[in-house]
């Protein structure tokens, strides 16, 4: 078995210029994770169950787990040197961490510590997301929101961590995007897909169908043409929606799919966030071969303006994305 330090560093050494910043960086992450592992696991137990009295800049009402999860991934990464600072869907502005590593440290960090709150309750699978970028300031001086407004493209490395039936950590730095299981036994993550690409062909779609009517006309056709039956095409796809954005991009990406969150009248930018949830997501499935869109172009390619901006997110197999595209680029009826 090869454990996820392991691997990180021998990768490492295949680029003369590393430093082993960005590996003592993913490996705290994986610290923070086996934290929060242990909370859900053992979630029904304790007290951790349930909303805080607290809620965030979107208004949205915390989980005790929200919480937990954004203070844990936070102390992991302030144990560290590497990190100037971070954003998260938890706190209303960037943190910048003192002690002058806002002037000296490479990296800064965006998270959804929590992912899929609404099914911590009941017991579904969650997830941590990260996204990690170098600072655009220059070194001696204090970095600031700027930094953490960069296109996805910028991305040095991205990843999720899924607190499923197991627990798993998927990542990229651009060269591949590798998994790694939790083994409670070692108290490790060890290295369990190296290289994962999406399968070829996808016959999944994965969107909220309670949203129907609230669709753009484009998406509404295209469901349609999911549903309708051709053998030839392996058509009726199958339709699954776990509500966790970490599970059901996971599923597709092991068995081919494609997962949709679109504009709708109630979210009318869409519902996910451009900077910790559609970005990290998206780099991994283009490192898997797989495409990731706001309908239009790569949200990989989208300068972001705010730190909670949202985004409609389409992701998945290139046919089934180009092909919702076709419908989303036809006038609307
Ligand atoms: O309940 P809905 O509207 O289908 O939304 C589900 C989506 O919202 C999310 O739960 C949003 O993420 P958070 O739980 O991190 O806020 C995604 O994981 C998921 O894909
Ligand atoms: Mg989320
Ligand atoms: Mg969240």
């Amino acid at each position: 078995m090869i454990t996820l330090s392991e691997f990180v560093y021998a990768k490492q050494h295949e680029f003369s210029s590393a430093t082993g910043e960005l590996s003592a960086l993913l490996s705290s992450i994986a610290t923070a994770a086996r934290f929060i592992n242990r909370e859900i696991t053992k979630a029904g137990l304790s007290d951790i169950l349930g909303f805080n009295e607290s809620s965030n800049v979107q208004g949205e009402a915390q989980t005790k787990l929200d919480v937990l999860a954004n203070e844990r991934v936070k102390k992991a990464l302030l144990s560290r040197g590497e990190v100037a600072g971070i954003a998260s869907e938890e706190d209303d502005d960037v943190v910048i961490f003192e002690g002058g590593r806002a002037e000296t440290s490479k990296y800064v960090v965006l998270i959804d510590p929590l992912d899929g709150s609404s099914n911590i309750d009941v017991n579904v699978s969650v997830g941590t997301i990260f996204s990690i970028y170098r600072r655009v300031t220059p070194i001696g001086q204090p970095i600031s929101k700027i930094d953490f407004l960069q296109p996805g493209n910028k991305q040095v490395a991205a990843g999720y961590v899924l607190y499923g039936s197991s627990t798993i950590l998927v990542y990229t730095t651009g060269q591949g995007v590798h998994a790694f299981t939790y083994e409670p036994a070692l108290g490790m993550f060890c290295l369990s897909n190296e290289s994962m690409k999406f399968p070829t062909k996808g016959s999944t779609y994965s969107i909220n169908e309670g949203n129907y009517l609230k669709f753009p006309s484009g998406v509404k056709q295209y469901m349609k043409y999911c549903q309708e039956i051709d053998t030839a095409t392996s058509r009726p796809y199958n339709s699954r929606y776990i509500g966790s954005l970490v599970a059901d991009f996971h599923r597709n990406l092991l068995k081919g799919g494609i997962f949709m969150y679109p504009n709708t009248a109630s979210y009318p930018q869409g519902k996910l966030r451009l900077l910790y949830e559609c970005n990290p997501i998206a780099f991994i499935a283009e490192q898997a071969g797989a495409k990731a869109t706001d309908g239009f172009q790569s949200v990989l390619t989208i300068v972001p303006t705010s730190l909670h901006e949202r985004s409609p997110f389409f992701v998945g197999n290139d046919h089934m994305v180009e092909t919702l595209m076709d419908f989303l680029s036809l006038p609307t009826t």
